[in-house]
């Protein structure tokens, strides 16, 4: 493969210069990783043995795909080059190297759950405020303190890390650091920032080891080398400071990960270590049409940081950017979807060529539900799909459990959670009990005391008392006030809002986000059923819903911005483009968040090859209460002469969504369910009558659905449902403890 042709000149520059210091600095789209890709097939085709070649990406998906390419220039040989993320890469190193640092051969890599439990542990056995030393925030700090290469000695004798943690109440993380650290060596593992600590470890303290992997490595690549932090630079610089062989691409605008530790100085002192720098541009974007590169660029030149460049491209002009507003949430999500499968029908696509990128990994929701809703397949990349998250495992499982108490799975799931003092063992007991007394295991739950014995047995049976009080509310409420009773009173809420980490503030808002659902569900004239059970059995039915993309089927690309980076689609939607949302709120306070937040509104544009849809919601819940969205002014940046505004459903009558869902019903599935309005206006007067009497065959009337008679009543449990007739909308069941309803007999 001729893959010099396939570069234009300052690549192919780049390409070629095959020693010393090199870097890249060019915006996205600009075939940096393409370069980076090609410059290692043609080091091997120079004769370099692919074992002497070290490159690292961002992502594993990343180091794959790469390896693909090579792979098609110059064979099988490319299974020997040192690929990878820094993690996967430097844990095979330190697995070599493990005895000389004290670990075993097979060191164990503890994920964050191993850290948080071994966390909460030892502010246990420390007699710690367990709700001030909550595991998500000490963890943050160790972790920020192991990427700036804090040691714990440094940790505790250093003041001004000292004074923070005093001002934070929490003054002793640094000892908690210290048995952190010295456990994790016991136990003979290491969690993430470790594998990158130890590697500077490991050739600050023996210089064989560094000296021996100087000579292996005679090339060392880095890909988006603007978000790598202090320990990942001084890594690098470490390994290419005999060879001096060191090439790193990157781009300013794209360097999204400060909060993660990422330094934008790495660019900076790359600049000031070598001084034989050779800097190669690159300026033309082969990845997006003319109108996605120009608004790209009319974007990021609003923040004042950046090293000045202009992209340009020889791409077509292409369509304008859809700008689309929609009046809700679920309304944003049935936009996207529909005009997705629209786009597919209409343009012979695949749904692999669709991606939908959003801020904050609870937006997720809304799109999963249309998307499920229309049957489009959909894969979620880097995270899991809203309904799998533990969060929302747990508060559905407090509701299943409201609705029928001798859910087992569901009384497993969060009978210590949040944590009231009842041990595995103990909740081992109750099931044994459970079926050596032939009971079931509620029956035990409720009366613990007597089985278990005084102090447990009390913790078990307030639980039980706090699940039959959810059930008394979840009588006569509907789910939403019910659902947020629960995760009020069951102490998730206050479990989730103490914890003010990155992913503690994600957990958060996916909590909200179900609540929101809820509202939704419940504000929907269409459901005639607004109990917590009628909702759990909607959602039971979403969720079960095969969508799951098959590996080798074509699925619509979800996750968020963060995830995004490096990679291409042909569509690209990006959705809640709304102030406070994107930008976030939290990154409002200072010119420097803001700028960040507005290279990740530049990440996510630049994805975009052919047609890019931005859409925002003028409403959506929060808690329960419709609030009023203001739109991005992340849209009012981008040149308007780029733009096409759309309008979503009610404001216009006629619209997309009808439209698209007509087109559906026309080439696929059957049509969407008509709604059957009555034309029967309730009288002004209209008091429910008492219900309980009610039987097959009277005749009722409803202050919507107008007059009908009792086909049938169905009662389980405590609750009751009436199937009626309607003389006008047909047969629909109603939940007796909702339903208004008047009796004529
Ligand atoms: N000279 C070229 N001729 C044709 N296509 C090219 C050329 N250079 C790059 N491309 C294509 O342009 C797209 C973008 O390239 P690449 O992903 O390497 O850019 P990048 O600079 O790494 O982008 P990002 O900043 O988003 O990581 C890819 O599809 C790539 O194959
Ligand atoms: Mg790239």
């Amino acid at each position: 493969m001729d893959y010099i042709s396939l570069l234009n000149e300052s690549q192919r520059a780049a390409v070629l210069h095959t020693n010393g210091p090199a870097m890249i600095i060019a915006g996205a789209g600009s075939g940096k990783t393409r370069v980076l890709t090609y410059r290692i097939a043609h080091l091997i085709s120079q004769g370099v043995d692919p074992f002497n070649i070290l490159a690292l990406t961002f992502t594993n998906k990343a180091a794959k795909e790469m390896r693909h390419r090579i792979e098609k220039v110059i064979g099988n040989e490319a299974k020997n080059i040192w690929m990878g993320t820094f993690h996967s890469v430097f844990s095979r190193i330190l697995r070599a190297e493990a005895d000389k640092i004290g670990y075993p051969k097979s060191f164990t890599i503890y994920d964050s759950d191993d850290s948080k439990t071994l966390i909460r542990n030892i502010v246990k056995e420390m007699n710690l405020d367990d709700k001030l030393y909550k595991p998500n925030v000490v963890l943050g700090r160790i972790s920020s303190a192991k990427n700036k290469l804090i040691s714990v000695k440094q940790y505790i004798n250093d003041p001004v890390i000292q004074a923070d943690d005093e001002a934070a109440m929490r003054p002793k993380i640094g000892k908690i650091y210290e048995m952190y650290q010295s456990r994790c060596f016991r136990a003979g593992a290491m969690d993430f920032d470790d594998l990158l600590f130890n590697t500077n470890v490991l050739f600050k303290d023996h210089p064989d080891a560094l000296n021996k992997y100087q000579h292996i490595f005679h090339y060392v690549m880095v890909d988006e080398y603007q978000d790598t932090n202090y320990s990942q630079y001084l890594i690098t610089r470490k390994l290419a400071a005999k060879n001096q062989n060191i090439v790193v691409v990157g781009d300013d605008a794209q360097s999204i990960y400060a909060f993660r530790g990422a330094d934008i100085q790495n660019i900076l002192n790359f600049e000031r270590d070598y001084p034989e720098l050779q800097v190669f541009k690159l300026e033309q974007n082969y990845r997006s049409t003319k109108n996605i590169v120009h608004a790209a660029n009319s974007v990021i030149k609003h923040n004042q940081a950046q090293l000045r460049k202009e992209v340009f491209t020889d791409n077509e002009q292409g369509p304008l950017i859809e700008v689309i507003k929609a009046n809700s949430d679920n309304e944003e999500g049935k936009l996207v979807a529909t005009t997705i499968f629209e786009e597919k029908m209409s343009n012979h696509l695949s749904y692999d060529d669709f991606a939908i990128l959003y801020r904050t990994n609870a937006q997720s929701r809304a799109m999963e539900e249309a998307l499920r809703r229309m049957n489009i397949k959909y894969k979620i990349i880097g995270g899991l799909s809203f309904y799998q998250r533990k969060e929302i495992k747990d508060l559905i499982a407090y509701l299943r459990l409201t609705v029928n108490p001798n859910d087992e799975q569901a009384l497993r799931r969060v009978i210590n959670y949040p944590k009231r003092g009842i041990g595995e063992t103990t909740e081992q007991k109750l099931f044994v009990t459970a079926n050596e007394t032939n009971h079931s295991v509620w029956e035990v739950v409720q009366n613990a005391g007597q089985f278990l014995g005084n102090r447990v047995g009390t913790a078990i049976e307030n639980f039980s008392i706090m699940i039959k009080d959810f059930a008394r509310i979840a009588q006569n409420s509907d789910a939403f006030d019910v659902a947020k009773h629960i995760a009020k009173h069951s102490g998730i809420v206050d479990e989730l809002h103490q914890d003010k980490t990155v992913e503690g503030l994600a957990r958060y808002e996916n909590i909200q986000e179900l609540l929101n659902g809820i509202k939704e569900y419940v504000d929907d004239p269409e459901k005639d059923d607004k109990s917590l059970d009628a909702f759990l059995q909607d959602i039971a039915l979403i969720t079960d819903a095969d969508t799951k993309a098959d590996d080798d089927g074509e699925f619509v690309t979800l996750m968020t911005i963060h995830s995004a980076k490096g990679l291409e689609f042909k569509n690209v939607f990006i959705v809640g483009m709304e102030e406070n949302l994107f930008p976030s709120q939290m990154m409002l306070n200072s010119r420097a968040d803001l700028e960040e937040e507005r290279r990740l509104f530049y990440v996510a544009i630049t994805r975009a090859e052919k047609k890019l849809y931005l859409t925002y919601a003028t409403s959506r819940y929060q808690w329960g209460n419709l609030r009023a969205c203001e739109k991005s002014r992340f849209l009012d940046e981008i040149d308007p002469k780029f733009i096409n505004f759309k309008y979503g459903e009610s404001n216009t009558g006629g619209n997309v969504f009808d439209r698209v869902l007509q087109r559906k019903s026309n080439l696929v599935t059957p049509a969407p369910r008509k709604q059957v309005a009555s034309n029967y206006t309730a009288p002004a007067d209209f008091k429910p009558d008492d219900t309980s009497t009610l039987a097959a065959g009277m005749k009722v009337e409803h202050p919507k659905f107008g007059f009908g008679v009792v086909t049938k009543m169905d009662t389980q449990g405590n609750s009751t449902k009436a199937i009626i007739n309607f003389d006008e909308v047909g047969e629909k069941t109603l939940l007796l403890s909702f339903a208004k309803l008047r009796i004529h007999n």
